[in-house]
């Protein structure tokens, strides 16, 4: 079989380094890296990157038409671009392309767009695509039927230039029923990748799931775990929760 041909729209903070992580595996090419302006256009994020090879040619949002993903396959895209990338790929999703999209807050509106393509292609969106982070989710809420009458906080933390609210923990706290205004807390210092940490307060003793992505490749190797679990399946929409819900499943009989 062929490698798989990955092109990645975002590269930015994350988007080098996911597409660093692609490049570094030997079961995938990189074959484009779409950004929103021309900075760098039509060099080669992997030269960029510091590889020796050609792969991962850059384009512009402005070079995306009609026939963009005819003339340039690939078998499944990524985006690690901002809540407006949504609008530039639709298609390529009517084309079946698989979708992994890791914006971590989307308008209503736009979220509708990104499930409208499900119904042409398989479509996986998670705002956080750690595989930690959805092991803690699914945790917490197996820990909370378990627990029902603990207080309970979700705390997030993450680099200082972060202007909005871990679309991790609200997910989090809707996934607990909690509410986002009063058991949500967010803290801006440094260069914090993203940490977010669930406490369970009972009267004689404290539970912490917590959950660090101490470099950015964390994200980059969730995207690859989700291009492999994406490509072959039916259109439709996937989260990486529901797949690592079918692992705890799968894994219960330790006993
Ligand atoms: N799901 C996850 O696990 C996860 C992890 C990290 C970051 N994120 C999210 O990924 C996104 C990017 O994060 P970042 O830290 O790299 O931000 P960033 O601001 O450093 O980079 C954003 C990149 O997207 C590009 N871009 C913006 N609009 C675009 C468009 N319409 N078309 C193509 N490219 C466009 C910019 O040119 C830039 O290269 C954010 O939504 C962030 O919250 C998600
Ligand atoms: O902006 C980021 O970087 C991240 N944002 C996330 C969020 O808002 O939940 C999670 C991953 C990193």
């Amino acid at each position: 079989m062929g490698k798989i041909r990955i092109g990645i729209f975002g590269f930015g903070k994350t988007g080098k380094v996911v597409a660093n992580e692609f490049l570094q595996d030997s079961l995938f090419t990189l074959v484009w890296v779409v950004r929103k302006g021309d900075t760098d256009h039509q060099k080669y994020a992997s030269r960029l990157l510091g590889h020796e090879f050609d792969a991962g040619e850059i384009f512009s949002a402005d070079d995306i038409d009609d026939s963009f993903f005819r003339e340039r396959p690939v078998d499944a895209l990524v985006d690690f671009s901002d809540s407006t990338g949504v609008y530039l790929y639709a298609k390529a999703a009517q084309a079946g392309i698989p979708i992994i999209s890791a914006i971590s807050q989307y308008e209503q509106e736009e979220l509708e767009i990104l499930k409208s393509y499900a119904e042409f292609a398989p479509v996986l969106y998670s705002p956080n695509i750690t595989l930690g982070i959805n092991v803690l989710m699914v945790a917490a809420q197996i820990l909370q039927k378990i627990a029902p009458h603990a207080d309970i906080e979700i705390v997030e933390e993450h680099f200082k230039g972060k202007k909005e609210v871990s679309g991790t923990a609200k997910r989090i706290a809707n996934v607990l029923s909690l509410n986002v205004e009063e058991h949500l807390n967010s803290i801006r210092v440094g260069g914090i990748v993203g940490r977010h940490e669930i406490i369970f307060g009972m009267p004689n003793q404290t539970i912490r799931l917590s959950h660090e992505s101490i470099s950015r490749a964390a994200f980059g190797q969730g995207a690859i775990f989700a291009v492999n679990f994406l490509i072959g399946k039916s259109p439709g929409m996937y989260t990486m929760e529901t797949i690592i819900a079918e692992m705890f499943r799968q894994n219960i009989p330790v006993y």
